[in-house]
């Protein structure tokens, strides 16, 4: 794991964001058994008949709980949990609860250390990044999908870039199927055992007035195996403002996204469907067309 402050790794954490946007970290310290223990209480919850899993049904007007993809090949548990004041238990599956605060709170160290990371290569204090958020919240969503028999004609998930500041993702070892957008092609993310997969979200493109990529990524399905990730997003309270930091615009790359609240990007965000980097690029200046 990137200790803060080692020059080098912040180098190649730097490379990384602006390459990529997506890198995968190994000495997180997150313990294997802990991950694993998450991984098998999951497996458990999603083969549960049907009247089971619809306990935790999202509602029409929520966003928290288990629920379906509209167009894609896949189910998903979405839940709050950090703060614990915006916690909805009666979406937390019973046989998953402790596990999930368990391994939430490994990912809310590991998370606010990547964020402090990245204060560090924007130039920033270390604890600057953190301080923006106002509180770094956190959500968890599992998202399942089943064997497919024609993988080629569905997608699991659409490609999107994720509205977060950072995504923290653990995949199954032995199957593949997410992807992201480098260059025009779609490259496959080959699970590393044990590793958690990381990646920039819209909030650090912003913020850095577009050096690092919040990157496309989307979900394919496999014929014959099911596939689950474990995905933690980390963002700002809705009151945190966010625009590109005065010096990340310069002459050469000047402000190229408005100011706006974040709880705003999110409302405006959930009002379109899952497509590439349409809200982002909705917020960028000449292109609003928000309220
Ligand atoms: O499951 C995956 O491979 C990607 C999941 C994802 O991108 C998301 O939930 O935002
Ligand atoms: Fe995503």
């Amino acid at each position: 794991m990137i200790s803060n402050g080692n020059k080098e790794e912040l180098l190649k954490l730097d490379i990384a964001c602006k390459d990529w946007g997506f890198f995968q970290i190994v000495n997180h310290g997150m313990e294997r058994e802990l991950m694993q223990r998450l991984k098998d209480a999951v497996a458990e919850f999603f083969e549960f008949p049907i009247e089971e899993k619809n306990k935790y049904a999202m509602p029409p007007d929520d966003i928290q709980g288990y629920g379906h993809t509209s167009v894609d090949w896949s189910d998903h548990l979405v839940l709050i949990v950090h703060p614990t004041r915006f916690r909805k238990p009666q979406f937390w599956p019973e046989n998953l609860k402790d596990t999930i605060e368990e391994y939430s709170s490994e990912i809310q160290r590991i998370g606010e250390e990547l964020i402090n990371s990245l204060s560090l290569i924007l130039g920033l204090e270390k604890h600057v990044l953190v301080g923006l958020h106002k509180e770094v919240l956190q959500g968890f969503r599992v998202n399942y999908y089943p064997p497919c028999n024609t993988p080629e004609k569905v997608l699991g998930l659409s490609s999107h870039s994720d509205a977060r500041t950072i995504a923290i993702v653990m995949q199954d070892d032995n199957v593949t199927g997410s992807e992201i957008r480098y260059k025009g092609n779609w490259v496959p993310i080959t699970p590393i055992p044990g590793a958690l997969v990381v990646n920039v979200g819209d909030v650090i493109e912003i913020l850095s007035n577009g050096k690092y990529k919040s990157v496309e990524h989307r979900a394919m399905e496999n014929k014959n195996k099911r596939r689950t990730t474990y995905v933690s997003f980390l963002f700002p309270r809705d009151d945190a403002e966010i625009e590109p930091f005065d010096h990340m615009i310069v002459d050469e790359n000047p402000k190229m996204y408005k100011e706006i609240k974040y709880g705003e990007y999110l409302t405006h965000m959930r009002k379109r469907k899952l497509e590439g980097k349409t809200h982002i690029n909705a917020i960028k200046i000449n292109e609003w067309i928000g309220e």
